[in-house]
Order: C-alpha cells, then structure tokens, then sequence
C-alpha cells in the first residue's frame, strides 16, 4: 500500500489532529504562510496541505476546492490521515439584512443541498456542527473583535443558476444566514465518523435573486479580504482554544 492517500496524495501518518479546511489553494499558501515552521506536505489537483503551528499548537492547513463533491474526498483522507477535528474557512453569501460585506458567520448548523452527502446518508439526517467548535469560534471572533453573528447556513450544490426556481425566498424567511458550497459535506462526515466538525465563513456579498449573475458576484474585494485575513486569526485561534 503507498504511504500517500490517493487522491490528495496527503501521508496516511504523521499529520497533526487538528486542520483548518479553505476553498481555495491560494488561500491555504496564504494561510500557512502565518504559521510557524510551515511546511507543505502534499499538493495534488486542488488539494494543497500544509503544517506548521500556531500559538504552540500543531494544525494542518489544507485545501478542498469548489464544491461538496470533491471537498468530501479530503475530509475522507484527513481522516484516514488521524485528523479529528476539521474547521472550514470559507466565503458565503449573506442571506440577512444586518449580514455584511466582511462579517464571519459561525455556522450552528447547515441546510443539506451539498449534492453529495445524499448519497451518503438520508436526507433526513441533520448536518449540524460541534457545540464546542461553535462556541471556540464565537469566543475567538471577540477577543479579535471580529464582527460575527451565529445561526445557520445553507450548502448548496449548484452556484450559478439554472432554469428551477430557488427556494431563496423560503430559507430567507427561516432566518438562514448565509449560504456556500461545501460546510454541510464537512457536518455530516464529521458526524458519521466522530469528529468534531464546524465551520466559519466570510461574507463576500449578498445572496439575492441576482446572486450569482456573473456581474453581480465580485470576492475580489478589500472588504472580503479583510475578512478573510480577520477569519483565518478566529479559525486558527478557535482550534487552539480546542486543545
Ligand atoms: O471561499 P470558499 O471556501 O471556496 O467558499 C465559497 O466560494 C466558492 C464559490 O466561489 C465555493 O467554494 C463556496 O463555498
Ligand atoms: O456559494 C457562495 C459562496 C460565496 N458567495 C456566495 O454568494 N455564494
């Protein structure tokens, strides 16, 4: 058997327990340049992982790329790996007025349309986060003063629309906050296999009927980059809290 995971090419041993989930492969180099003594340990496809550590504490920094999908293939293979506890640090759209440009959003709990833990999994069954992660990150989110709210979030599959209609009017008037891609893969595989699983994500715009009109959706903001750099202190803070 190879000593690399074959689809992220991660080592099967040896990894710290705790990692640090981003969408995006710049993101992940972004972030494991704050850490001490980072160094990457694997980089296939879009999966890039790193470890270094942060206030004392060995985390792993990793990358899972657009979309339920291919995000559970590294959750999986974290997992073979010994990793136990995952956060994810991503990007959404706000869903609530008061909801802003920048702000974290500490997800309690998520709406499972992620287009792959059906397959899994009932659909009935909750994709909800750890109590203890929840609460790490909104205390983290204080002590960094970041603007934060704490509710639920909702993981959909599909960003760009198509000819259905989206249920945005219902999930709006449920008080869902924020909607993204991937969190609920994370909840429910952290759920069927023990871990202690959560979530943080940046606002980068507003998730209105015109959401994902190609014009409408610009991340490359300061405002979300910004936050951005103010959510990788809060997730990588929360997991030391954790340990
Ligand atoms: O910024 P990330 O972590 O990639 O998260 C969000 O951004 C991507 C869409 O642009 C999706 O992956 C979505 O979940
Ligand atoms: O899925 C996503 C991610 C970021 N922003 C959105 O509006 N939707």
């Amino acid at each position: 058997m190879s000593d690399l995971l074959p689809v992220t090419r991660i080592p099967r041993t040896g990894l710290p327990p705790r990692a640090v989930v981003v969408g995006d492969p710049f993101r992940a180099e972004r972030m494991a340049k704050r850490l001490t003594g980072a160094v990457e340990v694997a980089h296939a496809r879009e999966y890039r992982t790193f470890r270094g550590s942060w206030d004392g504490t060995e985390v792993v920094v990793s990358s899972h790329g657009v979309g339920g999908p291919g995000a559970i293939c590294l959750f999986q293979e974290l997992t073979e790996a010994g990793v136990d506890t995952m956060l994810r640090l991503g990007t959404a759209g706000a869903m609530q007025p008061g909801v802003r440009d920048g702000d974290l959003v500490i997800a309690e709990a998520c709406v499972r349309d992620d287009g792959v833990t059906q397959q899994l999994v009932p659909p009935e069954y909750p994709a909800t986060a750890s109590p203890e992660l929840v609460l790490a990150l909104a205390a983290a989110a204080r002590d960094r003063q970041a603007p934060h709210h704490r509710g639920l979030v909702w993981t959909r599959a599909a960003f760009y629309p198509g000819l259905l209609p989206v249920p945005m009017p219902a999930y709006v008037a449920a008080g869902v906050l924020a909607i993204e891609m991937e969190l609920s893969a994370l909840l429910v595989h952290g759920s069927l296999r023990g871990l202690t699983t959560g979530g943080v994500l940046v606002i980068d715009g507003v998730a209105a009927d015109e959401l994902v009109g190609t014009t409408g959706y610009d991340p490359h903001r300061d405002v979300v980059a910004a936050g951005v750099e103010r959510g990788m202190d809060v997730a990588l803070d929360a997991l030391v809290r954790l340990s």
